[in-house]
């Protein structure tokens, strides 16, 4: 049974959360083969083997690739180098290039080796930089081929359904070419293999799943999981908190396959959740990139006070007269207030659009598609967004609320800035958020950014109250340009009317 291990100091902690842990790799003699020449072993060429050591531990260094393990793979620097049946690995390429990726990014040139080798994968990696492909290419190879007989091959686990669907997209786009049986778990997925395992076992070379909807497949409708030769975890360390941590439980409990390669990766990783997931994996390979927890580099990142709740309506307006670099994606904390901001923003004519849990499964997937196509230009979200979501084109992400921790604001922030490409982030705090700016201007100085001394020097929040921010965000005064007194005013006037409307209805009656 897997047990929550998560503290206090882990959730907020990110500068007190540095690794000690020695970045040396223990890259041996196993395949090296890096740059594409074959290498000799260490007894046949002592110093060609010196010689290729260094040149891996260079460019690690240069990349800012660490790794951790036993016997760790060398990176690759093409996709071409990738050791894999030749017939998948053509069609891996042709997609790959139909991509336009042209070089593997820092965390698929090590990742997928080791998946490849069917190594245990821990992957930490910024926002944006193609940790998807860095599993699912490998994934797609490992399989090789379609299989009508084998069950549940392969599962691939988020935590939203939004991100399970982007991911499903990947997977197919990658896989164009071969049959590859796919599938996303919904209800209506789920029923079907239901009624399928009636009359004969149900096959599919990948399931792309969030926890739940997998659970209910395991336990409802006894679809086993025996035959799961590879189960991957996308956003891993969200995984492993309160509320998913048990169904991750009873997956793996229905992995029972002795083979089973387990993958995780996620931008953020705390120690203690990081502990947790390597109590899962075994004997992995651990790779990080850049610096562990902080937002990606890419990202010019910035604070702005707005005194109190209703500066931020100022404080928006500010910023649509210097220019919104649009597309933007504003985050709120909560639906509520997403739609409160909407209504805010329709009014002064902006092409918005807002996404929350209060809309159906076609509102949501419409909204999205129209943010997408550039028809909605600002979309107002809460953190069921802030994980994964990839909109190439996010040239901004305004946090209109403040963000409950330092890994959300990463998460929140890394959709912009993707893939290399520059980013703005603006965060709006007021007053009563002051005491939790520190963790926030920690994370801006471990992504390089220029943060004033004094905040870095503020007080942190005690336990207690980080405690308290984490299991509920502070409660705000109602996003409106209108103020207490107008609202009133206009309140009396509709149940003014409404007494009027009411009194003519019952003269009316009267008089017939
Ligand atoms: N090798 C590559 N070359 C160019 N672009 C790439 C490459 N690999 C992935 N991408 C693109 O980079 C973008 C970001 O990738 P992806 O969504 O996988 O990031 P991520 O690391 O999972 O981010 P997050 O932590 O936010 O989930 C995507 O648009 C993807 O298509």
């Amino acid at each position: 049974m897997l047990k929550l291990m998560l503290n206090e100091e882990d959730n907020q902690n990110i500068e007190e959360n540095d690794d000690d842990e020695d970045d040396d790799s223990d890259a041996e003699e196993e395949n090296l083969t890096v740059f594409g020449t074959a290498i000799t072993t260490k007894e046949e060429n002592p110093e060609a083997f010196a010689n290729h050591n260094d040149d891996i531990k260079h460019l690690r260094k240069r990349l800012n690739i660490a790794v951790w393990g036993t016997v760790v793979p060398d990176p690759i620097v093409e996709f071409a180098q990738m050791k894999a049946a030749k017939s998948i690995k053509s069609v891996l390429l042709t997609n790959i290039e139909s991509s336009e990726y042209k070089n593997p990014t820092a965390i698929q040139m090590q990742a997928i080796p080791a998946i490849l080798q069917k190594r245990d994968v821990l992957g930490i990696a910024p926002t944006g930089s193609g940790k998807t492909a860095a599993f699912a290419i490998p994934m797609l190879l490992n399989l090789e081929t379609p299989q009508q007989d084998h069950g549940i091959r392969s599962i691939v686990l988020a935590p939203t359904r939004e991100l399970a669907v982007q991911i499903h997209g990947e997977f197919q786009r990658l896989s164009s070419g071969k049959k590859f049986h796919i599938s996303l778990l919904s209800k209506a997925s789920a029923s079907t293999m239901a009624s399928h395992a009636k009359t004969c076992t149900v096959n599919y070379d990948i399931v792309i799943a969030t926890p739940l909807r997998l659970v209910h497949l395991i336990s409802e409708q006894s679809i086993p999981l025996d035959k799961v030769e590879m189960i991957c975890l996308d956003e891993a360390d969200r995984l492993f908190e309160m509320g998913f941590v048990e169904q991750i439980d009873e997956v793996f409990a229905a992995c029972t396959n002795p083979s089973l390669q387990r993958m995780m990766f996620s931008a953020t990783m705390l120690q203690g959740v990081e502990e947790m997931a390597q109590s899962v994996l075994k004997d992995p390979v651990k790779v990080a990139i850049g610096v562990k927890n902080a937002g990606a580099i890419t990202i010019n990142q910035r604070l702005m006070f707005v005194g109190k709740e209703e500066g931020k309506l100022v404080a928006m307006k500010q910023l649509i007269q210097e220019g919104l670099k649009l597309p933007v994606l504003m985050f709120v904390q909560n639906k509520d207030r997403a739609k409160e901001l909407y209504h805010e923003l329709v009014y002064d004519g902006i092409n918005v659009g807002a996404i929350h849990a209060d809309r159906t499964k076609e509102q949501r997937d419409k909204v999205i598609k129209d943010f997408r196509t550039g028809a909605v230009w600002v979309l107002i979200c809460t953190d069921l967004m802030s994980r994964g979501i990839d909109f190439k084109g996010v040239n901004m992400v305004i946090n209109y609320d403040f963000p409950q921790s330092a890994v959300s604001y990463i998460h929140r922030i890394g959709r912009t800035g993707r893939n290399g490409r520059k980013g703005e982030a603006v965060t709006f705090f007021t007053e009563s958020d002051m005491i939790y700016l520190r963790t926030i201007a920690n994370v801006m100085k471990l992504s390089g950014c220029d943060v004033p001394d004094w905040m870095l020097a503020m007080k942190k929040a005690s336990v207690r109250q980080r405690k308290q921010l984490l299991k509920a965000p502070p409660k705000r005064h109602r996003i409106e340009t209108v103020s207490g007194y107008d609202l009133k005013k206009a309140h009396n006037h509709k149940l003014m009317k409404k007494h009027n409307a009411e009194k003519k209805k019952v003269a009316k009656h009267d008089e017939e």
